[in-house]
């Protein structure tokens, strides 16, 4: 569904992406993990149209998608869940999650339909539709801006770190969420340094190291031992 052939990218005269080619099929769960500065994120920001590639493609349903401007990437179905749990501060809960259906903003009864399928799914921003998404906690705030994203209507779903400063149990409803989500048929790309909750949720690992994706392999029912697989794929520079 989605395809990066050869991808690079960078930020001024650094180049970051040094030949990125990763394939997330539909329907299934791919985990993107590597230590520090890799270009995880650089990747997802190019996936995303925030970020043109200099080099390579990028595919999306069949079409092209590298020179698409990141606001046509989101109508085409596929939405990024930024890293840092951002949120608009200063607008309510609800305000935040209208804000993701932006795009299709004429479509009110749409919109009100989203809103109470979102709320059901995510029913403690039920209780907090009112309050400034500036004051809520940080597993909160996780769950606002991947309700936010979903208001967009996603075939497919991009989360940068979910799991990242966050208490072990709300790391579990955040995987629990992600395995829902895909149970219903949306697509993920999880870009994750925790290895074991990546682990936990996807069906193929892409290991990235220097711009480049260092290996992939499917995951297996033998790959429990995490800690063995962090040290052996992740490496010294493993942060
Ligand atoms: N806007 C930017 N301008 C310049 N350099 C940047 C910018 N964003 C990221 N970088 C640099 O690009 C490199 C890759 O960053 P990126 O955020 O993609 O890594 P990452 O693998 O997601 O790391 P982390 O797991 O720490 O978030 C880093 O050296 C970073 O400093």
């Amino acid at each position: 569904m989605l395809e990066l052939d050869s991808v690079t990218a960078g930020y001024g005269k650094a180049q970051i992406l040094n030949g990125i080619s990763l394939t997330v099929p539909e329907g299934k769960i791919i985990a993107l993990l590597g230590g520090n500065g890799t270009g995880k994120s650089t990747t997802l920001k190019v996936a995303a149209g925030l970020l043109q590639p200099t080099g390579g493609e990028v595919r999306f349903a069949g079409e092209r998608l590298d020179g698409v401007k990141a606001s046509k990437v989101i109508e085409r179905g596929l939405c990024l869940v930024p890293q840092g749990k951002e949120v608009f501060a200063a607008m309510s809960v609800e305000e935040n999650l209208v804000m993701g259906a932006y795009h299709r903003r004429s479509d009110k009864a749409g919109i009100r339909a989203d809103l109470e399928a979102r709320y059901a799914q995510f029913p403690a921003l039920r209780d907090l539709r009112s309050r400034a998404a500036g004051y809520l906690s940080g597993g909160e705030r996780q769950m606002l801006s991947i309700a936010r994203a979903l208001m967009g209507r996603p075939r497919l779903l991009m989360l940068d770190e979910p799991s990242a400063a966050l208490a072990p149990k709300v790391v579990e409803q955040i995987a629990q969420i992600v395995l829902d989500l895909n149970d219903s048929g949306l697509t993920v790309l999880l870009v994750e340094q925790n290895v074991a909750m990546a682990m936990a949720v996807a069906e193929h690992l892409y290991i990235m190291r220097d711009g480049r994706i260092a290996f992939d392999r499917p995951i297996t029912a033998e790959d429990e031992g995490t800690d063995d697989l962090k040290a052996f794929y992740l490496g010294q520079d493993y942060g």
